[in-house]
């Protein structure tokens, strides 16, 4: 599976691009602010329906205009999928495979399976749980279809449960019945992520664990637990008792929406003890293991996207990365960087075919 062909019509800072691809090795070359990640976050836009940058759509759409569009061509073996995304201010985005659109933009995730390593995205570790909830459900929302719903449903009711919250802390009354038709369904999607989040953290870490072996030389432990309200006690009546506290609060206090997932190396936490090159091993290898899982799964190798590498890794790691483009660890890759002399030098003995497109 690669991407063949991109158009890009008001998309950041294109007003109007073409671009073709290899099949292999794609180097993004170009100054400082030239557009090397906004090329990238197209190509992720088109697979994931959505930027790995700005979480709001309309951001995507260049400054002067008013209307944005991607459209690129996927190659699966001998079938071509075009896949085309438009977002208008302030209207729902319009996503279509082969000019038809889809019903639900849920199935179009993982058709197209894609991973981002951008080195110094550490906030993933250094930030709150939120960061880290959004990778692993975005790892999961990619493997199975059935996730992204629930998960999708899960923060529907939630916003709805909420509001209600909100009402009756204003209104300073509390309608159990009506304020238990938003905690029924939330507890049960709640329980079913839950066990979806912990089965796939289990397959998850021996494969997390290989890969940052390979990338830290096996000198320390690394180790992810998985920490959910859930799983202490019983759920269900915990919810139901803490419906006074919702209120006083203004917000659903206990859920899967507090999950969290703890990051350590040598049973302390990366975040306070880690050096930066732990940490950038440590998310590097939580990529590369998604890629691993994904690849599985979907019988296919995502696109690999790999923004600014070179300038934020160092020679060894930036070493373990070339050596799987050259062993076919990876299918198609798209690597950014403001230096191409400095490309072409890493890539110098790379067997593998390299395209060189400049951006200005
Ligand atoms: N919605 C938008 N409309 C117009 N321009 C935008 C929009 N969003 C971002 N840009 C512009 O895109 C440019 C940044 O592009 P990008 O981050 O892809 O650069 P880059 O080549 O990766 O740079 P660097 O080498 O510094 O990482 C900036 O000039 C920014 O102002």
């Amino acid at each position: 599976m690669f991407l063949e062909k991109i158009y890009l019509s008001n998309f950041k800072n294109y007003e109007e691009a073409n671009f073709t691809f290899s099949s292999q090795v794609n180097c993004i070359v170009g100054e400082n602010g030239s557009g090397k990640t906004n090329l990238l976050d197209a190509v992720y836009f088109l697979a994931l329906s959505k930027s790995a940058i700005h979480s709001q759509d309309a951001l995507n759409i260049n400054h002067d205009a008013d209307i944005m569009m991607i459209d690129g061509v996927f190659r699966k073996g001998d079938k071509k999928h075009q896949i085309t995304c438009s977002i208008q201010r302030g209207q729902r985005k319009v996503l279509l495979h082969d000019k038809k659109p889809y019903e639900r933009l849920a199935d179009h995730i993982g058709q197209f399976p894609v991973v981002l390593i951008a080195p110094d995205d550490t906030e993933l570790i250094k930030d709150g749980s939120e960061g880290r909830r959004r990778f692993f459900d975005g790892v999961l929302s990619q493997m199975d279809n059935d996730y992204l719903i629930d998960y999708q449903h899960y923060n529907k009711l939630l916003d709805q449960r909420n509001s209600l919250l909100k009402i009756f802390f204003e209104r300073n009354f509390l309608d159990q019945d009506l304020l238990d038709t938003y905690s029924d369904p939330l507890v049960k999607i709640a329980i079913r992520i839950f066990e979806q989040r912990r089965n796939f953290i289990e397959k998850f870490l021996p494969i997390f664990k290989k890969h940052y072996q390979i990338l830290g030389e096996g000198r320390e432990e690394v180790e992810i637990i998985y920490e959910s309200e859930v799983a202490s006690g019983d759920f269900v009546k915990e919810f139901r008792l803490n419906r006074q506290t919702d209120v006083k609060a203004q917000r659903t206090t206990k859920g899967i929406h507090k999950d969290d997932y703890v990051f350590e190396i040598d049973r302390y936490p990366v975040k306070k003890f880690g050096s930066q090159g732990q940490q950038k091993s440590f998310v590097m290898a939580l990529r590369l293991a998604q890629f691993e899982m994904l690849e599985e799964l979907r019988e296919a190798k995502p696109i690999l996207l790999l923004d600014d590498i070179f300038d934020k890794l160092d020679d060894r790691r930036i070493q373990k990365l070339i050596e799987s483009i050259d062993n076919q660890t990876f299918g198609q890759v798209f690597i950014s960087d403001a230096r191409p002399e400095r490309t072409e030098k890493i890539l110098e003995n790379v067997k593998a075919e390299i395209n060189y497109i400049r951006t200005r």
